[in-house]
């Protein structure tokens, strides 16, 4: 496929081949000294290229959190840009957990970054925040159809602190997370409608962690959620029926740690990310 194929269409190829797990690459300092590593950039790089060797032929999508590679400064940033282009050329999708959110003619900028085929820090999709309002991300959901990339739009996060923002209502009655849920299925639908296909580019994030009943509506989305949470923050695969209801099939369970702490040996890594993609097999058939 064409890097041009619109990211909801390689997004749903690459789950009916692979299952819908996504693993985050989330190099803490803690974990880096659970490996016997630096905590340096030679001890990032070990860490991230090993699960990259490990991950990138096993799961749908890997998740580079680019802060723990920012925090290195430009050395750090440059085994980011390497982390995405190895796991991309082995199969994986890349999503680059960077939660951007600016005002329009700025998040034009971080498009160019992040959404722009040829930049050296483009993957297939980034995180964004609508918390300048959704219509702030304009520039980026240009560039992504453009480019065959998509977004991931934070509505309901896994953290306890999300819902005193997320869950405000208004004079309507909707909460502000339904309000972000809404306006990527109204912008999945014009892209379905020009491009044809199921599955959006448009996807939303959405805590595994989350009480069901918080009432979020996510049957008219068309596009993937994903669901960090799993493992560390408390969330299981059994919970994800009871969260997510008839959204499970769109849902991106998503885990970091939970995995990545059974590092460095590569065969440990890729038993411990079979044991998760095959119990999430098992709910979701
Ligand atoms: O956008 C995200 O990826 C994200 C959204 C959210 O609501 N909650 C959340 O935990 N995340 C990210 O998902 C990862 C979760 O890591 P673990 O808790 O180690 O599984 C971290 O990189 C978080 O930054």
């Amino acid at each position: 496929m064409s890097a041009l194929t619109p990211f909801g269409a390689r997004l749903a190829d690459a789950v009916a081949d692979r299952g819908p797990l996504c693993v985050g690459i989330d190099p803490h300092p803690a974990l880096l000294r659970a490996w016997g590593l630096t905590e340096d950039v030679a001890g990032l790089e070990r860490f991230a290229m090993t699960a990259v060797t490990a991950l990138a032929g096993e799961v749908a999508v890997l998740k580079p959190q680019s802060a723990f590679f920012e925090a290195y400064g430009s050395r750090g940033v440059a085994v980011l840009e390497r982390v995405i282009a190895e796991a991309r050329q082995a199969g994986a999708l890349v999503l680059l957990d960077v939660k951007r959110g600016d005002i329009g003619s700025t998040m034009a900028a971080y498009a160019a970054a992040y959404l722009v085929e040829g930049s050296p820090l483009a993957g297939d999709a980034v995180t964004v925040s609508p918390y300048l309002g959704f219509g702030s991300l304009e520039p980026a959901l240009l560039a992504a159809r453009a480019n065959g990339r998509g977004v991931f739009v934070l509505a309901m996060t896994s953290n306890p602190e999300g819902g005193a923002v997320q869950r405000a209502v208004d004079t309507g009655g909707r909460s502000v997370a339904q309000a972000v849920v809404d306006a990527a299925a109204e912008r999945n639908a014009e892209d379905l409608e020009e491009v044809g296909g199921t599955l959006g580019s448009v996807g939303v994030v959405v805590g595994a962690t989350i009480d069901p009943a918080a009432g979020l509506d996510l049957s008219r989305l068309a596009g993937p959620i994903l669901a960090p949470g799993l493992g560390a923050q408390g969330a299981t695969v059994a919970d994800l029926h009871r969260v997510f209801g008839p959204a499970l099939p769109r849902v991106l369970p998503t885990t970091s740690r939970d995995v990545l702490r059974h590092g460095p040996e590569v065969p440990a890594l890729r038993d411990a990310v079979r044991r998760v993609r095959d119990s999430i097999a098992e709910i979701t058939g």
